[in-house]
């Protein structure tokens, strides 16, 4: 009788500890997989110095990490992405995971912001500023807009596509943070147009909260360009708006899609 006690309550114990468990694993490894081969990707992006160019380096090195962990993405509306200009996307921003979707689709001669914190985290740090990556201090909001604007200019200059988590940080509410409004001001300034990128909710698979890490499937949508030209810095409110409301569209949409079944009429 004080076996089977001890038995049902020892069990289910076992089971969430050896989920949380594998969460701190998986976690650990993927830090310290792309802390690697980081390694390895600095003396090849280094022949070159910081080059928009050595994005192609890190996207290689780092295509492979889905199938370590079980993780299918599948990708629509690529064909929004056939613009042979510069633009700005705008992504929604869950978890360090988002790398993978990100290297999944990343255009060529696209260079992501980035807090200037992550210039610090080591390897990856150097190996993302090899690649271009512009960094910005969110606590100095008139140094992250000057460098903003000086990115404006280097998108038109060297042809430069910019990548922007608006929301300005991870959120996995199951739902779009308010945007700050930088990648519209930068959208009007270059006078470029404005792709939305909506990566379907990890919930089934990753929850950082509930420490759960599985294998799963994401679905990363490439909405219609949004343009720009003709804008001024007066229309960046309205636009901010409605880019969000699309993506919050698309976000709710693919939300209510179980996973691995095909909606229809969406390629
Ligand atoms: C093989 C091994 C590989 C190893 C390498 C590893 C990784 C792989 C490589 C690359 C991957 C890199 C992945 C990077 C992901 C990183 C993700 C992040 O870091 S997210 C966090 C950083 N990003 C952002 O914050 C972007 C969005 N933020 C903004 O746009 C903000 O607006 C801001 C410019 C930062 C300012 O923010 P703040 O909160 O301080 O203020 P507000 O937003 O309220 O703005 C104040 C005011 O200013 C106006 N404004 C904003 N921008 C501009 C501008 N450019 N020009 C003019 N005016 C601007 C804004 O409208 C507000 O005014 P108002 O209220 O009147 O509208
Ligand atoms: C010697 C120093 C060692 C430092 C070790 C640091 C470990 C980091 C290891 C690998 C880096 C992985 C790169 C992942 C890139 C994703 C970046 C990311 O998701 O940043 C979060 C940022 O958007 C928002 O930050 P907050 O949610 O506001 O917080």
């Amino acid at each position: 009788m004080w076996l089977l006690v001890i038995c049902l309550v020892a069990f289910p114990l076992l089971y969430e500890w050896s989920i949380t468990f594998k969460y701190f694993c998986k976690m650990a490894f993927y830090n310290g997989w792309i802390l690697t081969l980081a390694i390895l990707a600095i003396p090849i992006c280094a022949v070159r110095g910081r080059n928009v160019e050595n994005m192609k380096v890190l996207r290689f090195m780092l295509l492979h990490i889905k199938y370590l962990y079980g993780i299918k993405i599948e990708v629509r509306g690529w064909e929004n992405f056939n613009i042979k200009e510069p633009y700005v996307v705008v992504s929604n921003h869950q978890s360090s995971l988002d790398l993978l979707g990100m290297m999944e689709i990343l255009p060529g001669r696209c260079v992501p912001i980035a807090k200037r914190e992550l210039m610090y985290a080591g390897t990856a740090g150097l190996a993302c500023w090899l690649a271009g990556v512009i960094f910005i201090n969110r606590k100095k909001t008139d140094d992250a807009i000057s460098v903003m604007s000086e990115a404006a200019e280097t998108m038109l200059k060297e042809d430069v596509r910019v990548w922007v988590f608006p929301e300005g940080t991870r959120n996995h509410s199951g739902s779009l943070l308010p945007f700050k409004r930088g990648a519209f001001h930068l959208a009007v300034q270059a006078q470029v147009p404005v792709i939305p990128v909506v990566m379907s909710s990890y919930k089934d698979f990753y929850s950082k909260k509930d420490r759960k890490f599985a294998t799963g499937k994401c679905t990363v949508r490439i909405l219609p360009g949004v343009p720009t030209l003709g804008l001024s810095p007066d229309d960046v409110p309205d636009l901010t708006d409605r880019v969000r409301g699309l993506m919050l569209d698309a976000f709710s949409q693919m939300s209510t899609e179980r996973p691995g079944k095909e909606p229809g009429g969406i390629h």
